[in-house]
């Protein structure tokens, strides 16, 4: 009801606002200039908010799918009749094989929100007279993005940690057999047919393992929406209270030589996120997504080095190991008066490196830039060595290419 309310609200309240205006005959025309005027703002900062919880909704980076394959198509019981043949011997054709299922990495794709629920793959077609076979049907494509986890009742099936990987899920039925397969010696004229097989069918969690290479992480308006408007093309919301981010947004840097890099903002963290208070869990499953991290400290506050310590802690309780991913300090905020003292004692208080910027006013924002650039270079060379040194190890291919 609420949000029957919600969406006719402007609308039902501007139009009782017209008539009750034009219902009055002395309405001038420069008064009824005016009311359009409203009317139309109104409708535009309406549609636009809209728009904004619609983009904010559209990051998903989990999904329960229940995937089926196709059923085979049945064979057909038919006897020949020609001219000429009036005998002719059976000759119905066997039916197709039901689709596959396939989940297939695509580096376009950033997110799981197009994934649907419920995927049925196509039937195969059912067999003919005359020895006609059923035609086999086409396979279903879910494209997900790189680095999709898919777990079946949470165990982990299959990472698709590449472009271009991919896994059938679901194997399409068998097509079912027509008379003509069962002529024998001892049976000239079979009647029987089988019907097709059915698909396979399972329920499968996708999970994105990573969502960006590099997370913005930091207490409630540190800044971080404003970071990632300012570095990518991103359009985050902006706002001076805590929490105006709820789900990551993720925007992406383009370098010189086409490389890109995915950038997420993660929603804010508090004290005690890992006993899931504030926005908790969800937040730091985010975070552990992300290869590499970047701490945005806000200068504007009274001790700003306490916010690495809390966010380092917070990190750590809820995975060892989290704090040590490579990482670096953004102390933003650098326009505002008195941060100078404040960025020399933070300094010296962290052991990792300290970018000063404004990212309201832009200032710098190229070094973080390239920061990023090199966090990512040396991430690259790392995950080459280890992909040489796995298949070195074994040669065993678990993702199926050919379906
Ligand atoms: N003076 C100054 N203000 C800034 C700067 N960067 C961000 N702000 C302001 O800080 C406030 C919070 O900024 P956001 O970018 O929304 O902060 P956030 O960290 O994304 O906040 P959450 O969404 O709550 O996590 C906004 O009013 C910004 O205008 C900066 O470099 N200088």
């Amino acid at each position: 009801m609420s949000s029957v309310w919600s969406f006719h609200f402007p609308n039902m309240f501007l139009w009782r606002l017209g008539q009750g205006m034009t219902a009055g005959r002395s309405l001038c025309n420069s008064q009824r200039i005016f009311t359009v005027f409203v009317q139309v703002s109104v409708q535009r900062t309406y549609a636009s908010k809209q728009s904004e919880k619609k983009k904010a909704r559209a990051f998903v980076d989990w999904r329960r799918v229940s995937v089926e394959g196709g059923k085979g198509g049945n064979g057909c019981s038919a006897f020949i009749r020609e001219f000429g043949r009036p005998f002719g011997g059976p000759g119905g054709g066997d039916g197709g094989s039901g689709g596959n299922i396939v989940i297939k990495a695509n580096k376009r794709v950033k997110s799981l929100a197009k994934v649907k629920s419920i995927y049925k793959a196509e039937n195969g077609s059912p067999g003919r007279n005359n020895s006609c076979h059923g035609k086999n049907a086409s396979h279903t494509v879910i494209p997900v993005p790189v680095g999709t986890c898919i777990k079946e009742n949470g165990n982990v099936v299959i990472d698709l940690e590449r472009n271009g990987d991919a896994v059938v899920v679901a194997h399409g039925g068998l097509g079912g057999k027509g008379n003509q397969f069962f002529l024998s010696n001892e049976d000239k004229a079979p009647t029987l047919a089988t019907a097709g097989e059915s698909g396979e069918k399972c329920v499968l969690d996708l999970e994105l393992r990573t969502i960006a290479h590099v997370g913005l992480v930091g207490f409630p308006n540190a800044g971080k929406s404003t970071l990632l408007r300012a570095i990518s093309r991103a359009q985050p919301t902006v706002a001076a209270y805590p929490f105006t981010t709820l789900k990551p947004h993720v925007g992406i840097i383009q370098y010189e030589d086409f490389e890109q890099v995915a950038v997420a903002d993660i929603p804010g963290l508090i004290r005690g996120a890992h006993l899931n208070k504030g926005l908790g869990h969800s937040f730091l499953r985010h975070i552990e997504r992300c290869c590499f991290l970047l701490f945005v400290v806000d200068l504007s506050v009274r001790e700003p080095w306490t916010q690495v310590d809390d966010l380092m802690y917070e990190l750590e309780i809820y995975q060892s190991g989290l704090s040590s991913r490579p990482h670096a300090a953004v102390a933003n905020k650098m326009d505002l008066p008195g941060t100078s003292e404040k960025l020399t004692l933070l300094q010296e208080h962290v052991d990792m490196p300290v970018i000063p910027i404004s990212a309201k006013e832009g200032r710098d924002v190229g070094m973080v830039i390239n920061h990023i650039r090199e966090l990512y270079d040396r991430d690259m060379a790392q995950v080459a060595n280890q992909k040489g040194e796995t298949e070195n190890q074994s040669h065993k291919k678990t993702v199926l290419l050919e379906w």
